[in-house]
């Protein structure tokens, strides 16, 4: 290992004097070389500093989950939303009736109540819990230099933990329809602010742990529907009225963002957190590089002979990208280098969000039972739609089909485009153009199970392979960028989701 290391310290002086010859670059590489002592006691105590219990990975999946609470916990009671503004606005209507035509009160108070989605609920749910995700995400890329992280996650999470109690209490307020969409529409708003800084700062944050921590972030958001989705089974089943259960259900997220806080606040106490959060700003490129040449080394010690050859390759591949990594990125550059990405995730998203849950939320089961009908929507739209999600994206840990360089991944994935007919002529009430094709609540089942895998597959597969295109040093700019189209994608979705629902 020290014979390792000593090759590794005179490559890295050859390597990088080739690239450089001016005085400054001089001096950078004296001061790197100089750290080169550091680094090996730095690698030896990175040996020693363990994620005891995984403690660390568990908060990491917690704060994954606790960042898309607040978008799963509003999709997901869409009906009992629904039912308060419909209901409400049908005592509007028939209260202006004139009661001494009782038929006509009959028929009125029947199509108010059918016509159920007179405020377009699901729409401007979705519009406005994504357009601040696209907002806030850019405001996060200004934010972060000014205010500091501590401040903007903790903050973040206290201010949804208070909109969530607020969502809460408003379940036992008795209020006008339009009071209760506008009070709804302003939380969903500014939840989805918060969360989107919560969002941008957690996964700058992640940058500073190794990569396996993002992956567990990421499966944390993907459990957040999930969750969401057994709490509103749980309470639907908990036999209590309607505002009870709402309340029980809202409740939960409360409950789940302050253990978020809770946990947050622990972090910086583990030894294991510490010692990688220690690195700053300026020093992360460095770091990176010093971790990138600890990996091999340590990848190096149980190599044959033979094999150490290979390895060399690979560290010189290395330092001649560590010598770029002092070269300004090119937002340009690596725009080129991962539109495809780009365009798939936007495109994925795109489909998605125009469908679910604006339309698929209004589908209702197709058989009598009046049981059956009340969970119909929780387990077949919103848990399906969720663990296939996830299975989606847990299948590339396995395969990355059909890899990086398929120029045809955008038109594969356009293919997704299928399920917006298919949801549209399922069974939705109070159509008006299109008819019932798919009433039986098969056909549904079936095109969610597709349509969520699917979405959780190109999604993951799109944010793993756009790292790929790039060179080490351009991964952050990469992140910055995919987050950005994820944004756009989501917010595309939602706004073509009001044409989709026009057309029904
Ligand atoms: N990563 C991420 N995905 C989101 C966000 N909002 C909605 N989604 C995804 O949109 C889909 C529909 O809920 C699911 O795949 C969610 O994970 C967000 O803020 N961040």
């Amino acid at each position: 290992m020290a014979r390792t290391a000593a090759l590794l310290i005179e490559n890295h002086g050859k390597c990088s004097l080739s690239a450089c010859d001016t005085d400054e670059s001089l001096r950078s590489l004296l001061q790197v070389n100089e750290g080169h002592q550091k680094e090996t006691s730095r690698m030896s105590l990175k040996d020693e500093v363990q994620d005891k219990y995984r403690l660390v990975a568990v908060i990491v999946f917690i704060l994954g989950l606790g960042t898309l609470l607040p978008w799963n916990f509003f999709i997901t009671a869409i009906p009992y939303f629904q039912s308060r503004l419909t209901t409400e606005k049908a005592l509007d209507r028939i209260s202006e009736l004139d009661y001494s035509n009782t038929s006509l009160a009959n028929n009125t108070s029947d199509k108010a109540l059918h016509s159920g989605d007179d405020f377009q609920f699901n729409n401007w749910m979705t519009l406005l819990a994504q357009l601040p995700l696209l907002l806030c995400t850019f405001l996060n890329s200004f934010l972060y230099q000014c205010v500091p992280e501590k401040v903007r996650i903790a903050g973040s999470m206290v201010a949804i933990l208070f909109l969530f109690t607020i969502t809460a209490v408003l379940v036992k307020v008795e209020m006008s329809p339009q009071t209760f969409f506008d009070v709804t529409m302003s939380t969903i708003w500014f939840i989805n602010a918060f969360c989107a800084i919560l969002q941008g700062s957690l996964f700058g944050l992640l940058t500073l742990l190794p990569q396996t921590y993002s992956s567990l972030f990421l499966s944390g958001q993907g459990m957040a529907g999930t969750f969401a989705a057994l709490a509103m089974l749980l309470s639907m089943s908990s036999g209590a009225d309607h505002r009870t259960t709402a309340l029980g259900y809202f409740v939960t997220p409360c409950i789940g963002t302050f253990i978020s806080i809770m946990c947050y606040l622990m972090l910086p106490r583990l030894d294991f957190a510490k010692f990688h959060f220690s690195k700053s700003g300026s020093n992360s490129a460095k770091n990176y590089e010093l971790d990138t040449k600890a990996e091999l080394l340590q990848q190096e010690v149980n190599l044959e002979a033979a094999e150490q050859k290979q390895a060399m390759h690979k560290v010189k591949e290395a330092e001649v990208l560590t010598g770029e990594g002092a070269q300004k990125v090119s937002m340009c550059a690596v725009l080129r280098k991962i539109w495809i990405m780009a365009v798939t995730i936007v495109l994925t998203f795109g489909v998605t969000l125009s469908v679910f849950p604006a339309i698929t939320a209004a589908v209702q089961s197709g058989t009598t039972d009046e049981n059956w009908g009340r969970f119909f929507n929780p387990v077949c739209c919103f848990l399906i739609f969720n663990v296939m999600d996830w299975a989606g994206r847990s299948l590339t840990s396995y395969t990355l089909w059909p890899g990086p360089d398929c120029k045809f991944l955008p038109l594969i994935v356009a293919v997704r485009f299928i399920f917006v007919p298919a949801f549209m002529l399922c069974n939705i009430s109070g159509k008006s153009y299109l008819p019932i094709v798919f009433g039986n609540d098969a056909w549904f089942v079936i095109f969610m199970i597709f349509f969520s895998f699917t979405n959780g597959y190109f999604v993951s597969l799109s944010m793993c392979l756009a790292p790929k295109k790039v060179l080490p040093h351009e991964c952050e700019a990469t992140g910055a960028i995919m987050t950005f189209f994820l944004a756009l994608g989501l917010s595309v979705g939602a706004g073509l989701s009001f044409l989709f629902k026009a057309l029904l």
